[in-house]
């Protein structure tokens, strides 16, 4: 991997790299921040922050505010673009901003012509972390979080793979993409109608189905234009509730689905994590 830029921040680092991923067949860039505690070798903790719909590793790096905090709790965080990108990458036909570039889903697809590259899951679950931990200051206790459909993919990643991750958290989630113009649209044609295939791709389904316990943190804005229509946190909530489940729903009256939203909250998420990674 190769570093594109490198910046002092709170006393760690914010990096942004560049390398060819063998997964998505493209090459690919993302951004890192390694706080103070692993200047002299010593491998910290990862979060891996998902984000959501038109949004590369950028808009989390300079919009979240996360390096202060992340620089106290000596937590890196691993920022990876939302899609495939570049020459021969596919898009949504109409340029739409909700599939194709920026709008991996975090799903493998398996149609095609998105399956040549759109395989997000693999890579953010086994690509980035193999290649970071063996290049960089950062250890295997690792926590996932996102935004939106971010959020979306950082829920299903973990429930799907509950020893790789210690805790997540989610700002805004699409809770279940089985039953939203969004997810439809997307899963549809990563994945095909067959609506089996999207059952693990689908928090609400996944905790039903008895997905197991770990640490869980949502947070809502009630001043969310996407609330009802995409993100249906009620959904996740009812699901909570009758399985049992025992996460954690934080309603926030007056936000909206902004960054200002997540800067406002984000060193909660980062505490949250902390308590967990060490
Ligand atoms: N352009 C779209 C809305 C796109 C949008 O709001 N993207 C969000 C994530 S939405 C769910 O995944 C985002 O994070 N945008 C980047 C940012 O820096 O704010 C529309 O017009 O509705």
């Amino acid at each position: 991997m190769k570093l594109l830029s490198s910046v002092q921040s709170f006393g760690g680092l914010q990096n942004q790299y560049e390398h060819v991923s063998a997964t998505l067949n493209c090459t690919m860039q993302f951004s890192v921040f390694l706080p103070p505690q692993a200047s002299d070798g010593h491998k910290v903790p990862v979060a891996y922050w998902l984000s959501g719909l038109t949004c590369t590793d950028q808009n989390f790096a300079t919009k979240a505010g996360a390096q202060r905090v992340a620089a106290e709790l000596g937590v890196a965080i691993v920022m990876p673009d939302t899609s495939p990108r570049g020459k021969g990458v596919p898009d949504d036909a109409d340029k739409a901003y909700d599939f194709g570039l920026g709008a991996g889903f975090y799903v493998d697809a398996t149609q095609t012509p998105w399956n040549a590259h759109y395989r997000m899951y693999s890579y953010i679950v086994e690509e980035l972390p193999a290649l970071l931990e063996a290049n960089l200051p950062v250890s295997n206790k690792r926590a996932v979080f996102g935004h939106s459909m971010g959020g979306h993919g950082a829920l299903t990643i973990a429930l799907n793979n509950p020893g790789r991750y210690v805790s997540v958290s989610a700002f805004s989630p699409i809770v279940s993409p089985s039953q939203c113009p969004w997810g439809q649209k997307a899963l549809g044609l990563y994945l095909g109608e067959d609506q089996a295939a999207w059952q693990r791709h689908d928090t609400v389904a996944l905790i039903r189905a008895g997905a197991p316990q770990m640490p869980m943190l949502v947070d809502q804005g009630l001043a969310d234009n996407f609330l009802a229509a995409q993100l249906k946190t009620e959904l996740l909530e009812k699901a909570l509730e009758e399985t049992g489940y025992p996460a954690e729903i934080r309603y926030h009256p007056g936000y909206d689905h902004s960054y200002y939203f997540i800067a406002t909250f984000i060193e909660d998420h980062l505490r949250f994590h902390a308590r967990h990674l060490q």
